[in-house]
């Protein structure tokens, strides 16, 4: 008989956490639980956020009967720590104080690793983190940014482009090891990434300033202009990093990250919410003609997913100004809880070591 293992996988986001529970690959329970704006703001870091988020968890498992002596593994989604190779990784004292010190930044995602690691302690059994968002494995040649004060770094949906990278590959009836794929994902933020048999070798750093812009990030900007802007004594650092990050994007041009906004206002007969949400699309096919090249066109499929993903006006966009690279595959919103657990299964089923962060 084949044994079960069940997995809790806890993927914290910046509004909520996610939390499911696997038996093997099974969805047994999967949950969002929202956090809002009054109760999260309350906290000044990040890793302030612990303990109320530990605690909503806890109380969740236990009213919907889940009893956490039968767990054989806790997989969090990893945040962001020092650049590192894709896959899972127990979870370490090093990673957890890289964690807590936010040595790249503060993310919501930081809170997985250390939330998986203080649960698994209690019951005894181990803690791991899957792809995360600093899962660097570009080529020497992406790394040259033109300044050598600057060089490229790999930030983006990791966990998630790695899944549907994954997923294609098994519904192509190969490994995910035999295949080049672009993945673009359409979310909060938006990366695309040239995926060459299993290595992610170029990505835009999705949450600073590179790429096509998002919801609610400013994407690549005219560089010339941006330091005139960043001089000009109008701004503080705070001020120009939210314009990059968290108030860039549709939000700046529009007043909202949400994209079905977008599509409603449109359907209104806005005119300048048509043009800044196509010229969205025209961006991230325009990152997929670049990974093209970086593929030298040898692409098996370029792949859709994410939120915006389920717009089916904005696929279109992109797929007709990429469709004659590739076959076009899309799988709208994200596969992250999954991957999760999948990630766990492959070390207990020892088909994978874990790796070691140092
Ligand atoms: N049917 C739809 N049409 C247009 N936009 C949509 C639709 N459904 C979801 N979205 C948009 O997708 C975006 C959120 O995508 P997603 O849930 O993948 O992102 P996230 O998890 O919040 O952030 P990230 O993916 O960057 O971590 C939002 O802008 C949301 O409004
Ligand atoms: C860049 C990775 C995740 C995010 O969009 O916040």
């Amino acid at each position: 008989m084949t044994e079960v293992y069940r997995i809790l996988t806890i993927n914290p986001g910046s509004t909520s956490t996610k939390i499911a529970i696997f038996d093997n690959e099974k969805p047994v329970m999967e949950t969002t639980l929202r956090h809002p704006a009054e109760e999260i703001n309350k906290f000044d870091k990040i890793f302030d956020q612990y303990e109320f988020r530990k605690n909503v968890i806890l109380e969740t498992l236990s009213e919907n009967g889940i009893n956490l002596t039968k767990l054989s593994a806790v997989v969090g989604r990893g945040g962001l720590l020092k650049p590192i190779q894709g896959g899972t990784y127990s979870v370490s004292d090093s990673m957890i104080a890289d964690l807590k010190a936010g040595v790249l930044g503060e993310h919501a995602s930081n809170l997985g690793g250390i939330l998986a690691s203080e649960i698994a302690k209690q019951l005894n059994i181990p803690a791991f983190i899957v792809d995360p968002v600093v899962v660097d494995e570009m080529d020497e040649v992406a790394r040259i940014s033109g300044m050598p004060e600057l060089a490229r770094k790999s930030i983006f949906h990791a966990l998630n482009q790695k899944a549907v990278a994954r997923r294609a590959a098994a519904e192509m009836g190969k490994s995910y090891e035999d295949i080049n794929v672009i993945v673009a994902h359409l979310g909060g933020g938006i990366s695309v990434g040239a995926h060459k048999n299993g290595r992610v070798i170029d990505v835009n750093n999705a949450l600073d300033g590179e790429g096509p812009f998002s919801p609610e990030r400013a994407g690549g900007l005219p560089v010339g202009d941006l330091a005139k802007m960043c001089f000009s004594g109008k701004y503080t650092l705070d001020d120009i990093k939210k314009k990059i990050k968290g108030q860039g994007g549709l939000v700046a041009y529009l007043g909202t990250n949400d994209g079905r906004e977008v599509v409603k206002m449109i359907e209104e007969g806005n005119e300048k919410a048509a043009l800044v949400y196509e010229a969205m699309a025209y961006q991230v096919a325009k990152e997929i003609g670049s990974c093209a090249a970086v593929l030298k066109g040898k692409v098996d499929a370029v792949i859709l997913t994410g939120g915006i993903a389920y717009d089916k006006q904005f696929v279109k966009w992109i797929s007709d100004r990429v469709s004659f690279i590739s076959q076009v595959i899309v799988y709208p919103g994200e596969d992250e809880m999954i991957a999760l657990a999948e990630g766990g299964l492959r070390v207990l089923r020892g088909e994978e070591t874990a790796r070691i962060y140092e």
